[in-house]
């Protein structure tokens, strides 16, 4: 939703189970909003909204600084420990509907392990859950979130290098979503340090797309 001088710019996360969606959620807004935590099963059961404070000089329109909000929809991982397949669809399937339904979703970040080769085709991977829910356009609207990048550093590779060693199926995703990707380190950085990086490359992404939106009914 954009008027002269406001701007919201709704993101989804999606990912498997303990990828890291509600600890990347919590970064993305600067709060604890959502529940995260190790465990060997799934945490996350319901969706949820967080919203983020206004950000001021992110953005400029005709010499106009924009107060800049974000929301962010967490989603239960999928495949999930204890909840049907089925069943996470629907419930993510009416949030989207409720929370974006009207103004649009930008984007959705599929959380993903750095240190988690994507291999195959499985029927249950959460590209598939994005490509039904968002229906055809869903790759103009997706962006891969690398979490436990510092994984990546610890072995002595970089981002590079990391992306050139990648699985076929790797490659082929981000191919198709235009190589939008963002990596996320958890040592290193500070957290606030980190959090800008992210939101630069969201924004960097929504503006390429011309701050289309897609909407749920
Ligand atoms: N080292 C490291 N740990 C991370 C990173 N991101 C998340 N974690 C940890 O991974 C665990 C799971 O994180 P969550 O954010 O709860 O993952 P989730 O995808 O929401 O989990 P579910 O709700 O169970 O699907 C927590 O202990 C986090 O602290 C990261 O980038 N690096």
């Amino acid at each position: 939703m954009m008027n002269s001088n406001k701007m919201t710019i709704n993101l989804a996360l999606f990912g498997m189970t303990q990828s890291g969606k509600s600890s990347a959620g919590n970064i993305i807004l600067g709060s604890t909003d959502f529940h995260s935590s190790f465990a060997p099963c799934s945490v996350t059961r319901d969706c949820s909204l967080g919203r983020s404070c206004h950000f001021r000089s992110f953005m400029r329109r005709g010499g106009q600084e924009v107060t800049l909000q974000v929301q962010v929809l967490d989603t239960p991982g999928y495949p999930h420990s204890r909840l049907s397949k089925k069943h996470v669809r629907q419930e993510v399937r009416e949030a989207l509907a409720h929370h974006f339904g009207q103004e649009g979703l930008h984007l959705a970040l599929l959380v993903q392990r750095a240190d988690v080769p994507l291999c195959g085709q499985e029927e249950s991977s959460p590209v598939q859950m994005i490509q039904e829910l968002l229906g055809h356009t869903w790759m103009n609207y997706t962006a891969i979130l690398f979490t436990h990048a510092e994984k990546i550093e610890e072995a002595g590779f970089n981002e590079d290098e990391y992306l050139r060693e990648a699985s076929e199926t790797l490659l082929k995703l981000l191919n198709s979503i235009q190589h939008r990707y963002i990596f996320q380190y958890k040592k290193g950085n500070s957290l606030s340090e980190q959090r800008l990086k992210i939101l630069e490359r969201i924004i960097e992404f929504v503006k390429e797309n011309c701050y289309q939106v897609l909407t749920f009914k």
